[in-house]
């Protein structure tokens, strides 16, 4: 059987990690044995051709789908071994989550909308929007606290995303084309932030793009090509 045992530091790992779709009558390999470390505060950009399973992998690592065969440890546990609480528990304490499009709610305030998963972790209320309040002033969006999404700009709206998925104070923070949407000027503002914020805060960041300047931002670029993954020497 694989060995499990991750470095002491490790914030998001994985093991023998394979994803198989069934189509029709052919099984597609989307991801062929990955294995992967991810260390407290390490940067790391994922690239690779369109359907090389970018997205998949990035699904896996965060505990939205479940892998074929092989694990995903969080904080150096299995989630595959939890129960559907623990998991979810689990993963909205230690993982924050930010897309391409923001995935805000519409009715719902900045303010709110950065507080969700503390609320969704039973936090008080209290507690909750003090604690969004400070991020969103941290993301330089103090004056915008009651706007919802409709009255925020591209850039402003995928500041609270980043608000939001930090609510926690996750140990990772998993990002899909976060900058993907922006123009150029607000997507470097916006990956200015999140490196700040990396080296702040020690949150690590495992980010999919395309954007080779993005990517090169990061510690480390791993290329995800044929089913697997190698360090790539862009
Ligand atoms: N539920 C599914 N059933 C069958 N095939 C799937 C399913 N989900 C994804 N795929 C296939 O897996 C491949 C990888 O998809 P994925 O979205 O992970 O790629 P990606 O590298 O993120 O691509 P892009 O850069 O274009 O966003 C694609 O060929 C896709 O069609």
């Amino acid at each position: 059987m694989s060995n499990l045992s991750v470095p002491a530091d490790s914030v998001l790992a994985c093991r023998d990690l394979h994803k198989f779709f069934v189509q029709g009558p052919e099984q597609l390999t989307i991801l062929n044995d990955i294995n992967l470390d991810i260390g407290r505060g390490e940067r790391i950009a994922i690239v690779g051709p369109s359907g090389a399973g970018k997205t998949t992998l990035l699904h896996m690592l965060g505990g939205l789908d479940t892998p074929s065969e092989g694990s995903v440890l969080v904080s150096g546990k299995d989630i595959a071994k939890m129960n559907d609480r623990d998991r979810s528990r689990l993963r909205n304490r230690e993982l924050g989550f930010v897309y391409q499009f923001h995935h805000l709610l519409a009715e719902f305030s900045a303010l709110e909308n950065a507080a969700m998963p503390l609320l969704i972790g039973g936090e008080k209320r209290a507690v909750a929007f003090a604690r969004s309040r400070e991020l969103l002033e941290r993301v330089g969006l103090g004056h915008r606290l009651e706007h919802r999404p409709a009255q925020l700009s591209g850039g402003e709206r995928q500041r609270v995303a980043i608000a939001r998925a930090l609510a926690n104070s996750p140990a990772c923070v998993l990002l899909d084309e976060p900058t993907g949407n922006l123009d150029g000027d607000t997507a470097e503002s916006v990956q200015a932030l999140l490196l700040e914020l990396n080296r702040e805060l020690q949150t690590s960041l495992v980010i999919v793009t395309h954007d080779m300047r993005l990517a090169r931002r990061m510690d480390r670029v791993l290329s995800l090509a044929d089913g697997q993954l190698q360090e790539s020497v862009a």
